[in-house]
């Protein structure tokens, strides 16, 4: 999956977030969205996503060497983020058999084998809302990565993880990287030292219009 961002520009109401921002993400590659607390990450990443609307500028999504029309590429994307709910009645179980109904498992991962990836293996009959914040964001991590989708989107991957959650984090996403477009919009090192290369949001703040 490549992404061509062309004098792309989001803005609340009158309040400009970025905007004439040109920039390509390759296939293959991982990219970091960097800045400061409300300097714009997430709302750059939901507009990748196709999530959030973008107010200027266009969005050009190409798979195989092939456009991809904007409303399609909601199927070949996962996302997780701090403010993206899981279904709380479902058990663990439950919700990976929902989940793979629309986004399959890569490697043909079972759901069993997916539940000791995670190292879960203990919650599989939990229901999700018994979860700790730590296994919730365990859980999400875990079907974004091992979601059978060419790009991935993470938005403050660790929130929530200990010590151990972030290097199991680290871990699993270096083994789902090759081939894939990963971009992590993050301020912490550990989540994005992976990345080969940084867009900082403030670069694209209007107040720097270039
Ligand atoms: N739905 C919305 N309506 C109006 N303003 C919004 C909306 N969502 C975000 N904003 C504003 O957009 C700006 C950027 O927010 P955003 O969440 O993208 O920043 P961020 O860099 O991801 O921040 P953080 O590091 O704190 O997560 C902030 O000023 C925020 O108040």
């Amino acid at each position: 999956m490549q992404i061509n961002l062309s004098k792309l520009g989001k803005r609340y109401n009158y309040e400009w977030i970025f905007r004439n921002l040109t920039y390509t993400f390759e296939s293959g590659s991982s990219y970091a969205i960097l800045g400061r607390n409300g300097s714009g990450k997430s709302t750059l990443l939901t507009t990748i996503a196709g999530y959030n609307m973008h107010s200027e500028g266009e969005i050009a999504y190409t798979l195989e060497h092939k456009a991809l029309a904007p409303d399609q590429a909601y199927r070949q994307l996962s996302l997780t983020a701090p403010y993206l709910e899981l279904v709380e009645e479902f058990t663990l179980l439950e919700m990976l058999q929902f989940h793979t109904r629309f986004k399959p498992l890569r490697h043909q991962l079972s759901h069993l084998e997916l539940i000791d990836r995670m190292e879960l293996q203990r919650a599989k009959n939990k229901f999700v809302k018994d979860f700790s914040s730590g296994m919730k964001q365990r859980l999400k991590l875990g079907l974004a990565i091992y979601s059978d989708t060419p790009l991935l989107l993470l938005d403050e991957p660790t929130t929530n993880l200990d010590q151990e959650g972030v290097a199991w984090y680290q871990e699993h996403v270096a083994q789902n990287q090759e081939g894939r477009l990963i971009i992590v919009a993050s301020n912490i090192q550990h989540e994005y030292s992976f990345c080969k290369h940084h867009l900082l949001i403030s670069d694209y703040h209007n107040s720097s219009r270039k």
